[in-house]
């Protein structure tokens, strides 16, 4: 179904912002059938090798805004902080038929509809960077004007880089932005962290390194291909007296194991998000 409805927009995709999130999920859209003429980056700041390589494929790259035909799909990758300046250009652009995606954290509907028009149909999506490699996870929720087809749309969009988690209640999108938004990175953390582990036990540094990277991708894999749980799948590991075991019993610690310790981390990037708000 994505597919077909990329190949069938009424209007073009114009990605504010081609950074990593917004890059990688263009080039999502192009692997699953999106015309590269229907295509269109604003991004002043793109460098100019970047510029090329996407206009050689035929996207069109910063043209004027007046030049555009009303865009399917207006998606906004922009900085949160750059909102106030990046918006109010791009808000003429936005039709009856227009759809909105805004990715950046923290801003709400509420605050884009101030800039883009309170008919603006807004939903409002977090994803997170496995996106590049189509395994990324994208929660999402819809502004009051977004109809049955534009939210098909915003499923389709996003469902092209990963799964898409659609909720009702967007007070849940910063503890959701906290958790698989941020999420890869606590994961990446925990590679590196790992690697400085095994140092201190006395492995050499670049052995250390590809152990816990490997572990750690391979665990990732391991829960992805597996129905079960993943406390199933350490316990799994986890031989009674065993090592596993003098590990999880520090990891696990009620007071200063990772268990407080994951509370207090996504409640402040829940809180971060909130100021983010604007
Ligand atoms: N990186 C992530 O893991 C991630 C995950 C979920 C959501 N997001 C959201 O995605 C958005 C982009 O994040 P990113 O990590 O890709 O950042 P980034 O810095 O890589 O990309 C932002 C892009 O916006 C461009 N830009 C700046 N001002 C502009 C303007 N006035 N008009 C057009 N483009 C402009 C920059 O040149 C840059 O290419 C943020 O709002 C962020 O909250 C990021
Ligand atoms: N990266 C963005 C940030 O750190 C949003 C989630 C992941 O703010």
């Amino acid at each position: 179904m994505s597919e077909s409805v990329l190949k069938s927009l009424s209007g073009p995709v114009v990605l504010l912002g081609a950074g990593k999130m917004g890059g990688a999920m263009l080039e999502g859209w192009l692997k699953l059938g999106l015309p590269a003429d229907k295509a269109v980056v604003l991004d002043p700041n793109l460098p100019a090798e970047t510029a090329a390589a996407l206009a050689g494929r035929g996207v069109l790259v910063n043209p004027a805004l007046a030049s555009l035909p009303a865009p399917a799909v207006l998606l906004l990758a922009v900085k949160p902080q750059v909102a106030p300046e990046a918006l109010p250009p791009v808000a003429p652009l936005v039709r009856a038929g227009t759809v909105v995606v805004s990715i950046m954290a923290g801003r709400t509907l509420g605050t884009m509809a101030g800039i883009l028009g309170a008919q603006a149909a807004i939903v409002r999506a977090i994803p997170n960077t496995p996106a590049a490699i189509g395994r990324g996870v994208s929660v999402a929720v819809a502004g009051p004007t977004v109809t049955a087809a534009q939210r098909e749309l915003a499923t389709a969009l996003l469902g092209a880089i990963g799964i898409v988690e659609w909720i009702g209640d967007e007070a849940l999108m910063d503890a959701a932005t906290a958790v698989s938004g941020s999420g890869p990175a606590y994961a990446f953390l925990l590679a590196e962290v790992l690697a400085q582990a095994g140092v201190a036990a006395g492995l050499p540094a670049e052995l250390s390194a590809r152990i816990a990277r490997a572990t750690v991708s391979g665990a990732g894999a391991l829960m992805d291909q597996s129905d079960l749980p993943a406390a199933t799948l350490r316990q799994n590991v986890t031989s009674p007296g065993g090592t596993t075991a003098a590990a999880l019993a520090v990891l696990m610690d009620a007071g200063k194991g990772f268990g407080p310790l994951m509370v207090e981390a996504v409640a402040a990037a829940t809180k971060r998000g909130k100021e983010l708000a604007g």
